[in-house]
C-alpha cells in the first residue's frame, strides 16, 4: 500500500497570496479527488506534492521517503499530468514517448518498447501512434500525457484539471482510463468539475482559499446530508430575497426557471420542496459556510 502523507504545509508567493495554508492530509491507494474553486491552491499543492516547487513550511513523506528533503525519492516513483502539458514537439507520439521513456530512465530497448506499446494500447493511441502530436485532438492529448505519465510504472500519479475542454465521450473515455489504472496505485486528481470527483473518486477533499476545508468519501459526505436540502423553482425577481431569508448554496437556470437549493435542518415551508443531495450540494454548502465564515 502506498501512503503519501501531508503535514501543515504553508505556502505564500512573493507578491502577498497565501496560496497554501496549513493543509495536513493522508492519501492511500485509490482515485482521491482534491475539488476547488480557481485559485484555491489546488495546482500549487499539486506542484509541491511533485517536487516541483518547495513549501515554506510543513513537511512531505511518500512511502516513508522525505519528499522536500529528497525530491528524488518521488520523481523516480511519479507520473505527473499537469493542467499545461505545454509543449508538442512536432515528432511522432511514439517517438515522444521513447524519449520520455529514456528521460525516466528505461534504457534497456526491449522493455522500453514494450511498455510504449502495451500504453499506446491501454490509452487507445495505438492507431495514431505515428500521427504528430501537435496535430492531435484535445481528448488525444491528454490520453497521451497520461501515457506519458505511465511510463516507468509510477505508485503516484498525479492529474491536474484532465478534462477541462473534453466533449462528454472524450471525457466519458478519460475516467474509464483513470479508474482502471487507480486501484493499485494513488492517483491524485484536481479538479473544479465535481462530477468528475463523483463519478471516479473514492475518497476526497475540498480545497478553499488555501485550505483543506472538507475531507471524506463523496458517498459518505452526500449521506451526511440528507434531509437537508431544500428545492424552489422562483422567479428571477425573487432571488435576492430568498438569499436574504434563507441559506441559499446553489442557483441555476433550468427551464426558464431558477431553481435554489437551500440549506436548512428543518423544512423551510414556503413551497420548497426536500431534495435528495448530490455531490454538488455537499460542495456548494461548505464553499457557502466558507464564504460566511470569512465575510
Ligand atoms: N507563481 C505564482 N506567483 C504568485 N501567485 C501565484 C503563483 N501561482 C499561483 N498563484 C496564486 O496562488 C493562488 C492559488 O493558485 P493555484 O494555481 O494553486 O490555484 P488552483 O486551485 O490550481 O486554480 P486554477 O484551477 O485556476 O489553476 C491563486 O491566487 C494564484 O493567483
Amino acid at each position: 500500500m502506498n501512503e503519501l502523507i501531508i503535514n501543515n504545509i504553508n505556502k505564500t508567493y512573493a507578491n502577498g497570496v497565501k496560496a497554501l495554508d496549513d493543509v495536513s492530509v493522508t492519501i492511500t491507494n485509490g482515485m482521491f479527488g482534491l475539488l476547488g474553486p480557481n485559485g484555491a491552491g489546488k495546482s500549487t499543492l499539486m506542484r509541491t506534492i511533485a517536487a516541483l516547487q518547495e513549501p515554506d513550511e510543513g513537511s512531505i513523506s511518500f512511502n516513508g521517503n522525505d519528499v522536500i528533503k529528497d525530491p528524488s525519492a518521488i520523481r523516480r516513483q511519479l507520473g505527473y499530468l499537469p493542467q499545461e502539458f505545454g509543449v508538442y514537439p512536432k515528432i511522432s507520439a511514439y517517438r515522444l514517448l521513447d524519449h520520455l521513456a529514456i528521460l525516466k530512465g528505461i534504457l534497456d530497448n526491449r522493455e522500453r518498447k514494450e511498455q510504449i506499446e502495451a500504453l499506446l494500447q491501454q490509452t487507445n493511441l495505438y492507431q495514431d501512434r505515428k500521427k504528430v502530436v501537435s496535430t492531435f485532438s484535445g481528448g488525444m492529448r491528454q490520453r497521451f500525457g497520461i501515457a506519458q505519465a505511465l511510463l516507468g510504472d509510477p505508485q503516484l500519479i498525479i492529474v491536474d484539471e484532465p478534462t477541462a475542454g473534453l466533449d462528454p465521450e472524450e471525457r466519458n473515455r478519460f475516467h474509464n482510463l483513470l479508474s482502471e489504472i487507480g486501484e493499485n496505485i494513488i492517483v491524485l486528481l484536481s479538479t473544479h468539475i465535481v462530477e468528475d470527483v463523483r463519478d471516479l473518486c473514492t475518497r476526497m477533499a475540498i480545497m478553499s482559499e488555501g485550505g483543506l476545508v472538507l475531507e471524506g468519501e463523496p458517498r459518505q459526505l452526500i449521506k451526511d446530508l440528507r434531509g437537508k436540502i431544500w428545492e424552489k423553482a422562483i422567479s428571477k425577481d425573487a432571488l435576492e430575497a430568498h438569499k436574504a431569508a434563507y441559506t441559499v448554496i446553489s442557483t441555476r437556470l433550468f427551464a426558464g426557471e431558477t431553481q435554489i437549493h437551500v440549506l436548512s435542518d428543518d423544512d423551510p415551508g414556503q413551497g420548497f420542496q426536500t431534495h435528495e443531495p448530490g455531490l454538488e450540494d455537499v460542495y456548494f454548502s461548505i464553499l457557502f459556510d466558507q464564504q460566511s465564515v470569512n465575510c
